[in-house]
């Protein structure tokens, strides 16, 4: 039995006692016409705005205002080493070392440079495992993969798919996978949580999983960074990346995240693509011709990186520090928990939740199929205010995000939904 109770009430009694109100206010919450504050129920898409934000960039560009090409050393935070700032910070968010982490490039083109060192497919072993209903960036990455060395594309992509009428996954089925073409398999490949169905695998089973049968493991982890304990490090995972927009709260398009396990960190026989950011940072501006490999994380950068954004990462990633992951994931639990318990209430014939019940496999994102709803069922609550997401065949994505999502929030969501599939 749950504790949660129906009613406004307990939700703004909810949200009185919520150690974290405090965080509502210090992000940009936008509003409608009338001036009511939306229900922003998309942080699995691109998270709000923290207000901080604002003075985070504006230094950095006022340091090149006032400095021009001197902002690399004499910046207020030196250009040069920029990104060092934030790799402490990130690597508490993904649960990682900072050897383990670098902040760099973006999500997709990260994934390449993983696959670069990671995908190692021979004339026997070379084919990728997916999850069947991947992000369709990571599938067209794996496929370009697949194509660039040589292979089928469709012959040499294996999909997890889930059983016949059901929506998850279920590991006993890629156990089976395993058992009959592990010795195919090059690279495990998995959204760490599924951007659809907001399910979070077991990141250190599959990866014990896979490596038992000679693959390589890595994981996209768009959907699970600043939204569950990623315990990356411990996972035993090769790689990992993720973006900065969604829960980590960096603005469009900002700098992705990457992880390589530490037991990586020093090998020089993994095949990269590198440039002079890979490079030993005591001798980089020596323009050597010996190319001298930065060990860990950092040596897959490329490029000096671009600081404007990395400033509203770093912003963001100083937000989570005061915080603490695990106050958040706490929060987040519960929160999620009562949008459950108030969807529940409108009845299976309604609706039907297809992300796991168990929170331990899920973050706060909740998919909801609409019994008989099409897209109209989702601009009706765009109208009234609610901004969730719509995916193709009949999924509405809402995100209870700890940080500025309120129990309120979540009631008056239910309330509304409640009121137009009546
Ligand atoms: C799981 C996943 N992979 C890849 C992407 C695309 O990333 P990007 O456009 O930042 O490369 C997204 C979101 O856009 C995503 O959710
Ligand atoms: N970056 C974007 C730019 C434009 C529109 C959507 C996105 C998303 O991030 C979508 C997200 N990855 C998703 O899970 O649907």
């Amino acid at each position: 039995m749950s504790d949660y109770k129906t009613g406004l009430e307990y939700a703004l009694q909810q949200d009185q006692n919520d150690e974290l109100k405090a965080y509502r206010s210090q992000f940009h919450i936008p509003k409608d016409k009338q001036g009511n504050p939306w229900i922003y129920m998309t942080g699995n898409s691109l998270g709000l705005q923290p207000k901080q934000t604002k003075a985070y960039v504006n230094q950095e560009l006022e340091d090149w205002a006032n400095l021009g090409v001197e902002g690399h050393l004499e910046a207020k935070n030196p250009w040069l080493h920029y990104h060092e700032s934030l790799t402490e910070s990130m690597a508490k968010v993904v649960g990682a070392k900072p050897i383990e982490v670098i902040v760099m490039n973006t999500l997709t083109a990260n994934l390449h440079f993983m696959m670069v060192s990671f995908y190692k497919p021979t004339k026997t072993r070379y084919k990728i495992l997916i999850e069947s209903d991947a992000f369709p960036s990571d599938k067209y990455a794996v496929e370009s993969q697949l194509r660039h060395h040589g292979f089928d594309d469709k012959e040499g992509l294996i999909l997890w798919k889930p059983r016949k009428g059901e929506e998850l996954l279920n590991y006993e089925d890629l156990e089976s996978i395993l058992d009959e073409q592990g010795n195919d398999i090059a690279l495990i490949m998995i959204g760490g949580v599924n951007y659809y169905t907001g399910q979070f695998f077991d990141l250190k089973h599959i990866t014990k999983l896979g490596h038992k049968h000679g693959c390589n493991v890595g994981f996209d982890c768009a959907h699970g960074a600043g939204n569950v304990a990623l315990n990356l490090h411990d996972s035993g995972a090769d790689f990992a990346v993720w973006c900065t927009y969604k829960y980590l709260n960096s603005g469009p398009g900002s700098l992705a995240g990457c992880f390589v396990h530490e037991r990586h960190a020093h090998r020089k026989d993994l095949n990269r693509f590198t440039g002079w950011w890979s490079h030993n940072k005591q001798t980089r501006f020596n323009m050597r011709d010996d190319f001298d490999q930065l060990p860990g994380a950092e040596g897959w950068q490329l490029s000096n990186p671009p600081i404007l954004s990395m400033a509203a990462i770093k912003g963001s990633l100083d937000m989570f520090n005061d915080v603490g992951i695990d106050k958040l994931i706490a929060k987040s639990k519960k929160l999620t928990g009562y949008f459950e318990f108030l969807l529940n209430q409108l009845g299976e014939d309604t609706i039907k939740i297809i992300t796991p019940s168990n929170p331990k496999e899920r973050g706060c994102q909740l998919s909801i199929q609409v019994k008989n709803a099409d897209k109209t069922l989702h601009n009706k609550l765009t109208e009234v205010g609610i901004i969730s997401d719509w995916r193709e065949p009949d999924v509405i994505r809402c995100a209870p995000v700890p940080l500025y999502n309120s129990f309120e929030d979540v009631y008056r969501l239910v309330e509304k939904l409640k009121g137009i599939t009546r």
